[in-house]
């Protein structure tokens, strides 16, 4: 095949699941509340740390075990299948895969703290399937490393993407979450942030990427 001819290589975007697509943090405070009424929680207006048990220490003094059961809220099975889609997300993640010459993955890490604990690899397939289809399925990759997939660009809420590749093999674009509205992007991996799916912004982010690139 000629130079000319030749198909030029697929724009991929990786997207995150929890809290990019799924609604992690407003699943996480409903079941948390439910779980334990009588237990002190942390609004979404003071998220402030990635890790939820970071912002639950705070709370150890008048309730010793309290991290414990922070943690045990999104390790409890169905917790992962049960999150409600972001408002936009599916949406916008079909609008996008539809795109010419774009490819489209979903990269998520899995728990990996507690033995035995890894039903939510499952239900991350199972809540794929269930809000995107079965096309969507073979499209997901669950790891713990994000630097070691290849694409153009990540969109993630965590504020550091970190891995065996540095610098990052991709552009990392903040999704604004509530445990990461505070920070400064100097504080992060991220090029940009990216708030929402739902005011058109994300069209104009995937096409200035796929320019550059
Ligand atoms: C908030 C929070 C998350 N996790 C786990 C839950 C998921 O398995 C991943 C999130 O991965 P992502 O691909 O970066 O979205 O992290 C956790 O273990 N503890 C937490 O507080
Ligand atoms: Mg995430």
């Amino acid at each position: 095949m000629s130079g000319a001819m030749r198909k030029s290589a697929p724009f991929r975007v990786l997207l995150d699941m929890d809290c990019v697509l799924a609604d992690f943090e407003g699943n996480y405070l409903k079941c948390f509340r439910e779980k334990f009424p009588n237990e002190p929680f942390v609004p979404l207006a003071d998220r402030r740390h990635f890790y939820i048990s970071d912002d639950y220490k705070k709370f150890e003094e008048q309730s010793p075990d309290i991290l414990s059961k922070a943690r045990s809220v999104y390790e409890t099975p169905g917790f992962f299948g049960s999150q409600p889609p972001i408002e936009g997300a599916l949406a916008a993640a079909k609008e996008i895969s539809g795109l010419t010459n774009v490819e489209v993955f979903l990269c998520t890490s899995p728990l990996t703290k507690t033995p035995g604990v890894h039903h939510d690899i499952m239900e991350k397939l199972e809540w794929t399937e269930k809000h995107l289809g079965m096309d969507w399925v073979k499209r997901v990759i669950i790891t713990k490393d994000k630097t070691m997939v290849h694409g153009n660009i990540l969109i993630d809420d965590r504020p550091k993407i970190k891995g065996v590749l540095k610098p990052l093999p991709f552009k990392h674009i903040l999704f604004t979450a509530s445990h990461n509205r505070h920070l400064d992007l100097r504080a992060t991996t991220a090029a940009e942030r990216l708030d929402n799916w739902t005011d058109g912004s994300w069209q104009t982010l995937v096409e200035k990427y796929m320019k550059l690139m």
